[in-house]
């Protein structure tokens, strides 16, 4: 370690410090959406390091393909090496885990165990906070109503392991989490968290990547930070984050296109063929919502996922999922809209509801609002 270079290191904006700089703009407060921000800092971490562990896992299962019982299960890790993980992540992780939870994790079928242990580390951060009264998680059928003695007033909307379908292939997943505050006093309900995602007091998501990268906004424009390994600390790397006005890039899953409506099949035309003498956008699709949103908030363009004949409403979860990305993306300073409205004026009316979503740039957005108005009009 150079530790002469990291001396000239401690004023780096860490995110603790930044979102403690955020709390003395409000000398009123208390410090719980501080403490609620920092529990799920810490879930990040958490899931970050299981993930980065699952795949170490998977790669010895892998090798030990020629028996019968890793033909079953080609992803059976030595049990050595199970044991070790298990009593290293306990180590550092047992408020938030359970013994079996971590067995469970390093017996196979990561991808399926990932979610769920990433769900049970959020749900035990976000309760433990003692700040939160209702959750709401893709991996739960029903929202969660905090007990009363661990109650506050924010309610957190997440879905704890995104793009999981990426696991086996090493390919980036994340986190997305959106807060609420309840509407009134001491009683938690379900309409608290069924409100439109203009309501969000802050949303965020984190990306498990060849970096781990948490991005987040209070609210007040967008800024990412960046895990360093050797601190444990994210370091704010990407202050302000501003989506380009126009981008260059369009993603979608275009194995769909044969049931997309018009108006969707249109934008993707001119994206490859276009016909105001502009380049032709180019593609770039990796299937987890957290990586493709992540690219397109930085380089600017269009992310999709349409409503189709198959799917209706598309097929992206409007709390955990579209709401807020959508913050994000209009902090940032581009725009989001699910084909008929912008998306954070959408009213759920379910707790894992769905809706088509077409987020990114400015420009590229009103171009796709346009081709929906045409043909309304039609
Ligand atoms: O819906 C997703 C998966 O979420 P999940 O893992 O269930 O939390 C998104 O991350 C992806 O954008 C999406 O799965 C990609 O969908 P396809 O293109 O494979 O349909
Ligand atoms: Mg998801
Ligand atoms: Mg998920
Ligand atoms: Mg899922």
């Amino acid at each position: 370690m150079d530790h002469e270079a990291d001396a000239f290191r401690t004023d780096l904006m860490t995110i603790t410090r930044f979102v403690l700089n955020e709390q003395s703009k409000y000398p009123e407060s208390r410090g719980d959406f501080s403490i609620l921000l920092s529990n799920i800092v810490l879930g990040c971490k958490f899931v970050c390091s299981a993930v980065n562990k699952a795949g170490l896992a998977k790669l010895i299962g892998l090798a030990g393909e020629t028996n019968v019982q890793a033909k079953n299960d080609p992803f059976q890790p030595e049990p050595a090496l199970t044991n070790y993980l298990t009593s290293l992540i306990l180590h550092i992780h047992s408020p938030f885990i359970s013994s079996h939870r971590c067995l469970f994790l390093f017996q196979g079928e990561e991808q399926k165990k990932l979610d769920v242990l990433s769900n049970e580390v959020f749900v035990k951060a976000m309760v433990s906070s003692g700040r939160t009264c209702i959750l709401v998680s893709e991996e739960d059928e029903e929202a969660i109503i905090v007990e009363p003695s661990k109650r506050g007033k924010y309610c957190v909307v997440f879905d704890p392991l995104d793009g999981s379908s990426n696991i086996d292939c090493g390919v980036s997943i994340g986190t997305i989490f959106g807060i609420y505050m309840i509407k009134d006093g001491d009683e938690a309900r379900l309409e608290d968290v069924l409100q439109p995602g203009k309501n969000m007091l802050a949303a965020g998501y984190c990306m498990y990547g060849s970096s781990c990268t948490l991005v987040l906004s209070t609210g007040s424009g967008v800024n990412g930070f960046t895990l360093d390994p050797s601190l444990g600390e994210f370091i704010l790397t990407h202050p302000d984050i501003k989506i380009p006005k126009k981008g260059k890039i369009y993603s979608v899953n275009e194995g769909n296109a044969k049931n997309w409506d018009g108006p969707t099949a249109k934008f993707v035309e001119k994206c490859k063929f276009p016909t105001d003498g502009s380049p032709a956008k180019s593609l770039r699709y990796i299937g987890s919502m957290v990586a493709d949103v992540h690219r397109t908030l930085l380089y600017g363009g269009v992310f999709l996922y349409p409503a189709d004949k198959k799917s209706p409403n598309g097929k992206l979860r409007v709390l955990y999922e579209v709401f807020p990305m959508s913050f994000l993306m209009e902090q940032a300073g581009g725009q989001s809209f699910t084909g008929k409205e912008r998306a954070l004026d959408l009213v759920p009316k379910k707790i894992h509801e769905r809706s088509p979503i077409f987020l990114g740039s400015y420009d590229d957005v009103e171009e796709i609002k346009a081709l929906y108005a045409a043909e309304e009009k039609a």
